[in-house]
C-alpha cells in the first residue's frame, strides 16, 4: 500500500501555517499599492478619453478591498480571496484589451501578470490560467474595432510582440517556480522525515494529528484512532548486538508498518523506538485489527535482523471529540504502558467512548 506522498503532505501543510501568513501580508501590501496605482491610472484615462475606458482600471480599486477582507476570514476565505484576485486581474486584462489596446502602454503589463498568477495560484494552476487569459486577450484585440466604433487597435506586430512577451514570462515563471518547488519539497522532506526510518517526525506529525482531530470535531462521524507502538526490550539489542543492529531493526519494523497501513494513514517516529500511527476515519475496533496484525508480524520480519525476535507493545485510542491532543496521546501512552506492565507483546485498546479507558481487547501474547 502506498502512504501519503511527501508532496501531498507538504501541500497540506503549506496551506495552513507560516507560509499562508507571509503570503497574506504580501498580498495586503501588493493589493494596497495596486489600488492606488489603479485609481491614478483611471484618473489619467478619464482625462484622455470616454468614461468606459476607465472601467478595466476601476475594477481593481472597487473589488480589491472586499477580497482583502475575505483574505483575513480564515482558510476558506483565503482560498476564495486568492482565486478572486486572479479572476479580478484576468477580467481587468481582458477588458483592457477590449477598450485600451490602441495604446502601446497597455503592453507594459503583459509580462507582469504571469508572475502574479504563479504567486496567487501556484505554477500548475497558473499555467492553465495563463493559457485562458492569452485566448481572452486575442479575442479582446479582435473585438476592439467593433466595441470602439471603428477605432483601430495597435498594429498586429506590436500586439504579437506583447503576446510573445507574455508567453515567455509565463514559461519562465513556470520553470522557475517549478525548480523552487522541487527544492522546497526536498527541504521539507529533510525537515519532516526521519532519515533512518523514513517515518514522519514528531512536529509535523502532531500538526497533522491536530488537523484530523478538528475535522472529527466538525464531523463527529469521522473517527480518528491512534496507535502508540513501542518496541520491547530494545535497549538489549543495542547493548548485546550493537547500535547498527538496533538501526536495522528500526528500519525493518517501519518498513513492515508502512506496508500494512492504508494510503491515508500516517506513521510518525515520536523518538527512539516509539512510533505513532494515525488512522484517519477509523474506529478503534478496525484499527485494533490492523495493530494486532502488525504486532503478530513484527517478530517474523525482524527475525534475522537481530538474534532474538523483536516484539512490540501497542496502546490504541480513539479520539473523543473535544479532547486535547495531549489527552489523546496520554490515553494511548497509558494503554501502551498497560501493555508493557502486563507482559509486553500485546495491543491494549479503549472503546473511544467517554469515561475512563477500558481494555476491551487483551490478546494472548
Ligand atoms: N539503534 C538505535 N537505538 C536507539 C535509537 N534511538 C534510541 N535508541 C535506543 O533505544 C533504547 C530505548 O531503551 P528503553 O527506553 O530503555 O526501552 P526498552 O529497552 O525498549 O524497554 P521497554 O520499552 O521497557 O521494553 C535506548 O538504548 C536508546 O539508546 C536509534 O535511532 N537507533
Amino acid at each position: 500500500m502506498t502512504q501519503n506522498t511527501s508532496r501531498d503532505v507538504a501541500r497540506d501543510l503549506s496551506q495552513s501555517d507560516e507560509f499562508v501568513r507571509v503570503k497574506i501580508r504580501f498580498m495586503d501590501i501588493a493589493a494596497s499599492i495596486g489600488v492606488v496605482v489603479a485609481v491614478l491610472m483611471s484618473y489619467v484615462e478619464l482625462r484622455q478619453g470616454p468614461w468606459f475606458r476607465v472601467v478595466p482600471a476601476m475594477l481593481f480599486p472597487l473589488f480589491a478591498p472586499l477580497l482583502l477582507y475575505r483574505l483575513h476570514r480564515g482558510y476558506r476565505g483565503y482560498e476564495q480571496a486568492v482565486t478572486g484576485f486572479a479572476v479580478l486581474i484576468s477580467a481587468q486584462q481582458i477588458l483592457g484589451a477590449l477598450f485600451t489596446l490602441n495604446d502601446v502602454v497597455a503592453l507594459i503589463w503583459f509580462p507582469v501578470f504571469p508572475l502574479t498568477y504563479v504567486f496567487l495560484l501556484g505554477y500548475e494552476r497558473a499555467l492553465r490560467w495563463n493559457a485562458a487569459v492569452l485566448i481572452g486577450l486575442v479575442v479582446g484585440y479582435l473585438l476592439f474595432p467593433v466595441v470602439n466604433e471603428g477605432l483601430q487597435p495597435l498594429p498586429p506586430i506590436a500586439f504579437c510582440t506583447g503576446l510573445l512577451a507574455y508567453a515567455f514570462a509565463a514559461l519562465l515563471s513556470w520553470q522557475d517556480h517549478k525548480d523552487v518547488s522541487v527544492y522546497q519539497r526536498r527541504l521539507y522532506e529533510q525537515a519532516s522525515y526521519d532519515g533512518l526510518t523514513g517515518a514522519m517526525m514528531r512536529e509535523p506529525g502532531m500538526e497533522i494529528l491536530a488537523r484530523f482531530m478538528s475535522q472529527a470535531d466538525r464531523q463527529p462521524a469521522q473517527a480518528v484512532s491512534v496507535a502508540l507502538l513501542d518496541l520491547d526490550d530494545f535497549k538489549r539489542i543495542n547493548d548485546e548486538e550493537g547500535h547498527l543492529a538496533g538501526d536495522r531493526v528500526l528500519q525493518g519494523v517501519t518498513a513492515e508498518v508502512r506496508a500494512h497501513i492504508r494510503g491515508g494513514d500516517y506513521l510518525i517516529r515520536l523518538g527512539g523506538e516509539e512510533f505513532l500511527i494515525i488512522f484517519p476515519g477509523m474506529q478503534a475496533e478496525e484499527a485494533y485489527a490492523l495493530s494486532e496484525t502488525l504486532r503478530q508480524r513484527i517478530p517474523a520480519v525482524t527475525d534475522g535482523l537481530s538474534r532474538r525476535p523483536v516484539t512490540t507493545s501497542i496502546g490504541l485510542a480513539q479520539y473523543r471529540p473535544g479532547e486535547a491532543l495531549g489527552q489523546l496521546l496520554g490515553r494511548a501512552d497509558h494503554l501502551m504502558y498497560a501493555a508493557k506492565t502486563t507482559g509486553k507483546n500485546k495491543v491494549c485498546v479503549d472503546e473511544g467512548a467517554n469515561g475512563s479507558p477500558r481494555m476491551v481487547f487483551d490478546p494472548v501474547a
